[in-house]
This record gives C-alpha cells, structure tokens and sequence, in this order.
C-alpha cells in the first residue's frame, strides 16, 4: 500500500526504478486534539531492486477512524491499530494534522524553535506546494513548514545555510524560525512565509511573453524587460556567497579532480539521454580546459540555483531552498564547491526561460520560428549578462573564471538532460539544444 503510494508521488525520487519498501519505523506520535487525528511521524525505507541502494522517506501519517471524503486523495491505505485498523492519510495534506505539528514548536523535545519571532501557532495550515522534491505548508500569512520527503541522517544543508543567513541578517532568504529534528534525521524547516513573494520562474516567463507579443521590439525595449531583475539577482547570490564563505569553511579543489566528476556524470547521463553522445568529445574538451586551472576555490553555496529558487518580493529578492541537487546523496551536498555552480545555474536558467515560451507556442512556418530562436537567445543573452555584471560587481568576467564558469554550465546542462528526461520528457530538448550551443565551435 505504501508502495504505490510513493510510486505516484511527485516528491519520490525512485520513479522509474523496480522498487521494494524494506521497512517503516515510527519516529513519534502526536496524540489527536480532537477532532484532530492521531499523528505518526512514519519513515519508510526503500530498496531498490537488485542494487544496494537504500533511501529513506518521510511519510507522516494522520489517523482517522472513519474515511475523510476530503482527503480522499491522500489516502496512503489501512494502518493496523488496536481495534480495526485506522484510515491513514499522508497528513501533509491534513490541516489538522498539520496544526498539531505547528502546536509542537517549542513544546515537544525536537521542534526547535528559534528566538526572534513571535510564531502564530494557532494559524490555520494548507499545503501550498505538493508538486516539488518536498511538501511544503503554509500557516496562515505567518510561516510555512516544509517537510522534507527524503531525509538522509546527518545536516541537512537547507536548515543549516538558512540558520548561518538569518543569524548574520542576510536581506535574501527567508527568516529560519525552527526546525523538526528526531534523533539524527532532520525532518522539517520552519521559516518566514514570504507573503509579497512572486516566483523568479513565472516572472521571467511573462517578460519573455511580453517580448514575443512585440514583434519588432527588441528585450531592452519591451515593458517588461528583465534585465533590471537580474541586475538585482546578481548582487543578491554574490552578497549570499559572500556570508557563507566567512560563515562555512572554505577551501581548494584541484581543477582537475572536479572535470575528472564532470566527465563521470557524462557519461552516467549518456547511458540515460543517448542524445548526449554526438556533443561528448566536445564537452570533454570544455571540462579538459578546467581540469588545466590548478586549484579552485570552494565554499558553502546552494549547489541547485535556478529561476524557480528566487522569489520577488516588495523587499527585495530572495532565494530559497538550499538542500543541492535532490539527485545527490547527501554527503556530496554538503561538501564545499565552487561558487560558479550557482551562477551556471541561474545562466542556464536564463536560457531555460525564453526556451520554454518557445517551445510552449504552437508550431508556425519556418521564419517564425527562426525569428522567435533568435529572440529567445537575445533575452538569454541580455539578462546572463546583466546578472554576470552585477555578480562580479559590475568587473568583467577574468579568463580563468570564464573557463571555469563555461565547465559548470556544460555539466549544469548535463545534469538536466537526466533530470528532463525522468520527470519531463518534453523538456527535454531545451537543455539538449542548450549543450549543443555550449559545445559547439
Ligand atoms: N519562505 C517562503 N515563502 C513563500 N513561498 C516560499 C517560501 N519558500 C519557498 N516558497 C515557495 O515554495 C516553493 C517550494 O519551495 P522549495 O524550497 O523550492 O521546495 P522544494 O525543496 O520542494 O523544491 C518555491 O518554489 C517557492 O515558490
Ligand atoms: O526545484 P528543485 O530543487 O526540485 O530542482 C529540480 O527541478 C527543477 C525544475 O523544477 C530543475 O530546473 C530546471 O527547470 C527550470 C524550469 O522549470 C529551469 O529554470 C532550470 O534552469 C532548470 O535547471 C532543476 O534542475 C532540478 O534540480
């Protein structure tokens, strides 16, 4: 029952994969406040059928003795009890369920709760994002908990980045509050519910509409030209980079053991996209120029940046979610890294925008489609430029940071030809064309 249960959840990470639930263990219980229901704090591990690889899940469980209609969705199955078995439900999608857990901040051994904020914990909860690599709830205008679905024992690197930044009075994340910790697995993350918040992602794609719709103007041009927005994302990542190379320990990578990774993950993620074979050589040849530099520096960073990891706000921009690539096991995530990893993410991410509009209008005659390719590579072009800019505080961009930041945005593309290929198919040819154009010439 829990089985498929996880096989149809977006946040499971094993789709795809023959897999065998090997184990539940209760972590804790919330006694019901009626007519709440009784709260399981449930991990389900999952084994993946002839490997070695094991992962863990968090699957909380709200308990009713009779069927909840309205949560009919998240009906996980039966749970055996002492009478005749209780009605679980994953209780993400339960209010209640969801208040008993805000009531626990402060109050129950392992729901740290920091000072400074006066927390609502009577604000009423609704999940407000189900869709992503975790379930997040938000209470009322005040907080929003998120729930981490696959949990790794050890520091989970969204707590402890968010905790160093909000402690040092960083203006571009959201304020920690707390966070739900059992044993070693650090299961939740309360922060600041950022109420002004527009999504980078979506704004991007309107300012990109806004240049389709124009057909003789160019991005400058238009009204809702990015470029200021990006100016302002530039700043925001290098002042964050910034407080996390004088708050985490840094050090030096050797060039060459970093491309030796980026050539492994290539050849990993042509197994997966075959496609990816006819632009290999070259994309060796980009990481053989990194593998030259000698050391780099490396440093706490977000290690997953993208235009959907910003969010506007009326004061500003701010990033969110530090957990790296869900991809990655964990003890890779928290290891230093360069910081052009998070800049190749947000270039690629200004490649994805105009890409996506492109590839979401329908099919027209040739010229069209010419013209629209060649807009949607001057609004990538504009805005990269314009976040670079800001980023090396308006200094150009040095040989030797080129080349690196040319190495992390081919493997950035790599990794998202898997990524697309896995969960969205018909992606899929944006970051291909995308490694091609890196590649090429
Ligand atoms: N503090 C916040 N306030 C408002 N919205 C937020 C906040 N943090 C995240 N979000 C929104 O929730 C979405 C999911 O958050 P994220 O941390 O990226 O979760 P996941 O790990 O599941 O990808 C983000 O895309 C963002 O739009
Ligand atoms: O947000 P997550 O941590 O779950 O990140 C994963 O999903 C992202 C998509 O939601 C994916 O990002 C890719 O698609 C974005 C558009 O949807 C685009 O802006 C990014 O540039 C592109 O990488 C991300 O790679 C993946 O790890």
């Amino acid at each position: 029952m829990i089985a498929s249960f996880l096989a149809q959840a977006r946040w499971f990470g094993g789709k795809g994969r023959a897999f065998t639930v090997t184990g539940t263990r209760e972590l804790g219980r919330l006694e019901p406040a009626p007519p709440g229901p009784e709260v399981v704090l449930l991990l389900v591990e999952v084994s993946y059928d002839g490997t070695a690889d094991r992962e863990l899940y968090q699957l909380p469980l709200a308990l009713y003795d009779e069927p909840q209609e309205r949560l009919e969705h998240a009906l996980v199955g039966r749970w055996p009890t002492a009478e005749d078995g209780a009605f679980a439900y994953d209780a993400a999608h339960d209010r209640a369920a969801m208040a008993q857990l805000l009531r626990s901040f402060g109050e129950r051994p392992g729901f740290v709760r920091l000072p400074g904020h006066d927390l609502d914990l009577d604000a009423p909860g609704s999940l407000f994002s189900g869709e992503q690599s975790n379930s997040s709830v938000l209470f009322g205008e005040d907080s929003v908990l998120k729930l981490f679905r696959k949990v790794t024992p050890g520091e989970n690197p969204d707590i402890t980045t968010h905790r160093v930044l909000t402690e040092a009075g960083s203006p571009y994340v959201a304020q920690l509050y707390g966070w739900i910790e059992v044993e070693d697995l650090q299961l939740g993350m309360l922060q600041q519910f950022l109420r002004t918040a527009s999504d980078g992602w979506d704004l991007a794609l309107a300012s990109v509409r806004d240049l389709f719709a124009e057909a003789d103007l160019h991005a400058e041009e238009v009204g809702g030209d990015f470029a200021g927005e990006a100016t302002r994302l530039g700043t925001a990542l290098a002042d964050v980079h910034a407080q996390l190379r004088s708050s985490f320990p840094t050090a030096v990578a050797p060039a060459e053991s970093v491309a030796a990774l980026m050539s492994e993950r290539l050849d990993a993620a042509t197994l997966v996209v075959p496609e990816l074979a006819e632009h290999a050589d070259a994309a060796r040849a980009v990481f053989a120029a990194m593998a030259g530099l000698g050391e780099i520096p490396v440093q706490r960073v977000h290690g997953d940046l993208h235009l959907g990891q910003t969010l506007r706000t009326v004061n500003g921009w701010k990033i969110v979610d530090f957990e790296g690539e869900p991809a990655k096991p964990l003890a890779e995530r928290l290891l230093p890294d360069s910081p052009w990893r998070d800049v190749a993410g947000m270039t690629r991410s200004f490649d994805y925008a105009p890409h996506a509009v492109a590839e979401s209008l329908p099919d027209v005659d040739p010229d069209v489609l010419h013209q629209r390719s060649v807009r949607a590579a001057e609004w990538a072009r504009r805005n990269r430029r314009a976040f670079l800019s800001a980023y090396c505080d308006d200094g150009a961009l040095g040989a030797t940071d080129r080349v690196l930041l040319t190495a992390y945005v081919v493997d950035k593309a790599v990794y998202e030809c898997v990524y697309e290929a896995r969960n969205r198919p018909t992606w899929l040819p944006i970051p291909l064309a995308g490694v091609a154009r890196l590649t090429a010439g």
